[in-house]
Formats: structure tokens, C-alpha cells, sequence
């Protein structure tokens, strides 16, 4: 299909993610040195390609799932636990709900515009039906466990089952595990930036709700507040049934479902990283983020007091560093 990706104007440069063949060498040259790559054929979940709307309120299962509620197209991620500690006024940008799939499929099939968005992000667990799990044992993890192994990854921590409505927007952020993304129905439009942004996208502190998630916003750019914006260039693709993206760990993403499919339905593969690290320098960019949210750690615990860790550095480092 045309790349819907490059009839959208971007103030940064963008190139094209590779998309290669799951036996293509060059395509296990890019997972093994952490860069982005679709992978076209790796069939890695058709099973799961008939999961849409229907068949899932079908056979899923009456558990309640985890939905997310937002008056406009953006689900910024926020962790419940940061709030209370040094946040008590934090403004959540979106409602978590618990409804079941029924439930969430009726509004979404009864939705009309100017009515809340909704956003379903469910860790698959052992509450599905057993028509979802025969899919589930379905997926291709021959190819999958021996490409983790290769890789030396550790272990799968969780698979979510993301339905979103057309339009949803996951806002700029990175996440600290491995990614092997899986489109199922319509598409989403994949933007992606290495980790040696860290200082080009401001992420919120790590004590912050918003930890991880990008401070600006690509498509409403504040260069005054963050000048840095001026220096991003990214990688994009647009996923559809089928297509696999690697999303190397600490690679900042943003991810959109396009209009051209009432809703999209994904599925991700979220893994632990290496466990050891062989440390050879110069220091890999993700090392250094690693690095520098444990220094951030450190010093809230010591501090306690956010408003006092500028001064802090600036003492630290003013005319003693450069
Ligand atoms: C909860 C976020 C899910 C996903 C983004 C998206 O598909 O909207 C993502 O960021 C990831 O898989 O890491
Ligand atoms: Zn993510």
C-alpha cells in the first residue's frame, strides 16, 4: 500500500524504516545492533489477524480489561505510583476504566464524534477464553524463541492487546524492554527516534507520573521551551496486518492509528533486555539513559526535594566539566 506515512508533513527529517524479510541477514543485522526494522513476513501472529471487534467480544472472556478514557486523541502513559509521592496535583490526562470487551466494543460501535476516546490496553493473561489462548499457543514462537535467544534477550514479560479507536495517539515516549510490535487490523503510523535523543526531547524526571514520556510535542513544537527539537530526525513506518516492527530498547516512539480503518488491534511482545551488558566504551547511548536514571534516582532519594536537584548539578558540574 502507498506509505500513507509521507503525505504527513513533518518539521524534522524523516527516513523510512527498513522493511525486510524476517530471512533477509540484513534485517537480523539491524535487531542484533538495536536498530528499527519491519519485518514483513514473519508471521509471527496470523493467527491473530481475524481478531477484530466482533471475534474478540466473542471468545475473549467476560474479565474485565483495562480501558483508557481520553477527551481528545492522546493517551499519554502516566504511572499511578509517582503521583501520590511527589505529584498529589497531578492532572491525569486519562481515565482508566475496567469494563468488559463487550462493553468496550458497544461504545466503540455506538461512539460518536465529540464523545470521549477510548483506548484498550490489556496484558493477555490467563482470563481469556480458550478459543483466544488456541490462538495465543498459535503464534509463531519457534521463530520467535530462537530470535530472542539470539539476541541474548531476557525474558517476556507481557504481550498487551491494544484495540484503539482511529485516530488515537500514543505521545512521544521510550520504554526500557525490548519490543516486538505486531500490527493485526488497520494500520498505525510508527515514528521513531534513537536513544542519543534523550537531550533533544526532554523526558519528564524520573520521579515524575510522566517518567519516560517526552515533554514536547512533535506536531505542536515549543522551540522556545525546547530548542533541541530543532535537532530530532526520525524513522517512520506505517504497520498493517501482519507487518512486525522491532522497537529497540530506549528507542523513543510515537504511534497513531490511521482513519483509514474504524479502529486498529495490535499486539505487543515486551521483553526484558540483555541481562549483562558487556560495558565496552564508548558507552552505548542507552547505557548512558540508563545511567543517567539511575544518577536521577539517587539524587531525588537523597534530595527529596525536585525543586533542589538543579542547583545540585549546575554545582556539580559549572566550570568544573567543560
Ligand atoms: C501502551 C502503549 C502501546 C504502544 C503504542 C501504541 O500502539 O499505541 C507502545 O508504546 C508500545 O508497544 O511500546
Ligand atoms: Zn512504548
Amino acid at each position: 500500500m502507498a506509505d500513507i506515512d509521507y503525505e504527513t508533513k513533518y518539521f524534522f527529517p524523516v527516513k523510512p524504516i527498513p522493511r525486510l524479510s524476517c530471512r533477509d541477514p540484513e534485517a537480523l543485522r539491524l535487531i542484533s545492533s538495536e536498530k528499527p526494522v519491519v519485518l514483513t513476513d514473519a508471521k509471527l501472529c496470523d493467527s491473530a489477524l481475524k481478531w477484530n471487534l466482533d471475534y474478540l467480544a466473542q471468545h475473549i472472556g467476560p474479565a474485565k480489561h483495562v480501558v483508557f478514557a481520553s477527551q481528545c486523541d492522546e493517551f499519554k502513559y502516566y504511572d499511578e505510583t509517582k503521583i501520590s509521592q511527589y505529584c498529589p496535583n497531578f492532572k491525569r490526562p486519562t481515565q482508566r476504566l475496567e469494563i468488559t470487551f463487550q462493553e468496550f466494543a458497544n461504545k466503540l460501535t455506538q461512539w460518536n464524534p465529540g464523545q470521549e476516546k477510548l483506548y484498550l490496553q490489556q496484558g493477555l493473561n490467563s482470563s481469556v477464553g480458550t478459543v483466544i489462548a488456541a490462538d495465543f499457543v498459535s503464534f509463531n514462537w519457534p521463530w520467535l524463541n530462537a530470535q530472542t535467544k539470539t539476541q541474548g534477550w531476557g525474558t517476556l514479560t507481557s504481550n498487551l492487546l491494544l484495540v484503539a479507536m482511529a485516530g488515537n495517539v500514543t505521545p512521544v515516549h521510550y520504554d526500557e524492554q525490548q519490543n516486538l510490535f505486531c500490527q493485526l487490523v488497520g494500520h498505525k503510523r510508527c515514528i521513531l527516534f534513537s536513544p542519543d535523543h534523550h537531550d533533544r526531547l526532554y523526558p519528564h524526571p524520573v520521579y515524575h507520573p510522566h517518567d519516560r514520556q517526552s515533554q514536547a510535542d512533535i506536531f505542536k513544537p515549543d522551540f522556545d521551551k525546547f530548542p533541541g527539537l530543532r535537532q530530532i530526525s526520525a524513522q517512520s513506518a506505517v504497520l498493517g496486518p501482519g507487518d512486525v516492527l522491532y522497537i529497540p530498547i530506549y528507542w523513543w516512539h510515537h504511534i497513531s492509528s490511521l482513519h483509514n480503518h474504524p479502529y486498529t488491534v495490535s499486539i505487543n511482545f515486551w521483553y526484558k533486555g540483555a541481562s549483562t551488558d558487556m560495558v565496552i566504551y564508548p558507552l552505548l547511548d542507552r547505557q548512558k539513559v540508563a545511567i543517567m536514571r539511575n544518577i536521577e534516582k539517587m539524587i531525588m532519594d537523597a534530595l527529596k526535594k525536585p525543586t533542589e536537584v538543579d542547583q545540585f548539578f549546575q554545582s556539580l558540574i559549572l566550570g568544573r566539566y567543560t
